[in-house]
């Protein structure tokens, strides 16, 4: 197999991965990547992946902010506990495992939904992976994966995105194919502010029955906890609830960054450390912002969709490595929005 470099752009989780299906995909193979990517929302190190695929056999190289993987020998089971619960580094760990002579036992593992999805979809190619969404995943090596056909999971984070468009416009959604079962720490929160919140087996609906919902406090954590990943959209929506809250960020030290637009918009927040206090205001005021981050941007969009006047909202490329069609999807809502590309006037 020739050398290959991964692009840039591509999200840290990923592009970790990739670093391993170099040497996965042929034995003698050898895989180059810079250094991953993804928002820059604090530090995305990778160090737990690196120091698992070594204890396998997969030799890795840093110079000059690139890395290079091959293995050495063989590609070996073992067992690895994963200091601080990760799920990139748990599916880097996984995938390699797969393919490993023997078997590997992972402690610590991240329980993420996405990770089990990851785990039929690799038993279903033909893998032997026991325990996926449990601290502990036992995995036996296996020589050959075949093809295989699977519908992944529903994108958690797009479902609960859309429930907090309605959430803060008073208003009220049917999120359709998707599954309550993998957002109940954020339907659980969707109650505490009051608004009504029925499921079914895969459909979730939100009516606020146009009353203003309360502020509610709560810190990200992994899963089961309440995902990072809502974090800028549960804020937006305290920014404009009745009540004061504070949320704590424990898993991104960074991923306030669209705080200061919307502030900017009218919003009253103050940040101490990973904290930040917010006293709920009645209305938001359009601006021209700047997206710096996915969650971010998507929250930026949604505060436009409410706040009086215009808002553009620059750097949304962001958004396009989250969501599919957002704007077509809120348009669908009743919003009034356009996206332009950077060179359109
Ligand atoms: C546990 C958690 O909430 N993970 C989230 C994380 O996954 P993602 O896979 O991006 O990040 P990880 O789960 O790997 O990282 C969790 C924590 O571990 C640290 N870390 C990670 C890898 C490593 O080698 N060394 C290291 O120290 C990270 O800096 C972070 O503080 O962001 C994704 C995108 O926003 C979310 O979908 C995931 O739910
Ligand atoms: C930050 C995110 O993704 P990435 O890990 O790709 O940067 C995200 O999904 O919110």
């Amino acid at each position: 197999m020739n050398n290959f470099s991964v692009p840039y752009e591509l999200s840290k989780s990923i592009r970790a991965s990739i670093l391993i299906l170099a040497p996965l995909i042929s034995r003698f193979g050898r895989g180059n990547i810079f250094f991953p990517g993804g928002c820059h929302i604090g530090e995305r190190p990778i160090d737990l992946h690196i120091e698992g695929l070594k204890r396998m056999g997969i030799n890795i190289e840093i110079k000059k902010k690139k890395l290079t993987a091959y293995i050495k020998k063989k590609l070996i089971g073992t067992e690895i506990f994963i200091n601080k619960v990760s799920v990139g580094a748990t599916i880097s760990i996984l995938m390699a495992a797969t393919k490993a002579k023997g078997r590997t036992i992972i402690k610590n593992a991240a329980c993420e939904p996405e990770i089990v999805d990851i785990s039929n979809f690799l038993n279903l190619m033909g893998a032997k992976i026991k325990g996926a969404g449990t601290k502990e995943i036992r995995i036996e090596g296996v020589k050959i994966l075949k093809g295989g056909e699977y519908k992944i999971l529903p994108d958690r984070i797009e479902t609960g995105t859309f429930l907090i468009a309605a959430a803060i416009s008073k208003g009220s959604i049917v999120c359709k194919k998707t599954d309550p079962t993998l957002l109940k720490d954020v339907l659980f929160k969707l109650r505490q502010t009051g608004l009504d919140v029925q499921e079914g087996k895969n459909w979730i609906k939100l009516d606020t029955h146009e009353k203003r919902p309360k502020a509610i406090s709560f810190k990200t954590e992994p899963y089961p906890g309440f995902p990072t990943d809502m974090q800028s959209q549960f804020t937006l929506l305290n920014s404009i609830a009745s009540g004061r809250s504070v949320v704590t960020e424990t898993i991104f030290k960074n991923r306030f960054m669209f705080i200061p637009d919307l502030i900017r918009m009218g919003a009253k927040i103050c940040r101490k450390g990973n904290q930040i206090f917010c006293k709920g205001v009645k209305r938001l005021v359009g601006k021209r912002v700047f997206a710096q981050d996915l969650r971010g941007a998507a929250s930026l969009v949604l505060a436009g969709c409410i706040a009086d006047g215009k808002t553009t909202v620059h750097n949304v490329l962001h958004i396009d490595r989250g969501y599919e069609n957002m704007e077509k999807k809120l348009r669908s809502l009743g919003a009034i929005i356009k996206k332009r590309s950077f060179f359109e006037k």
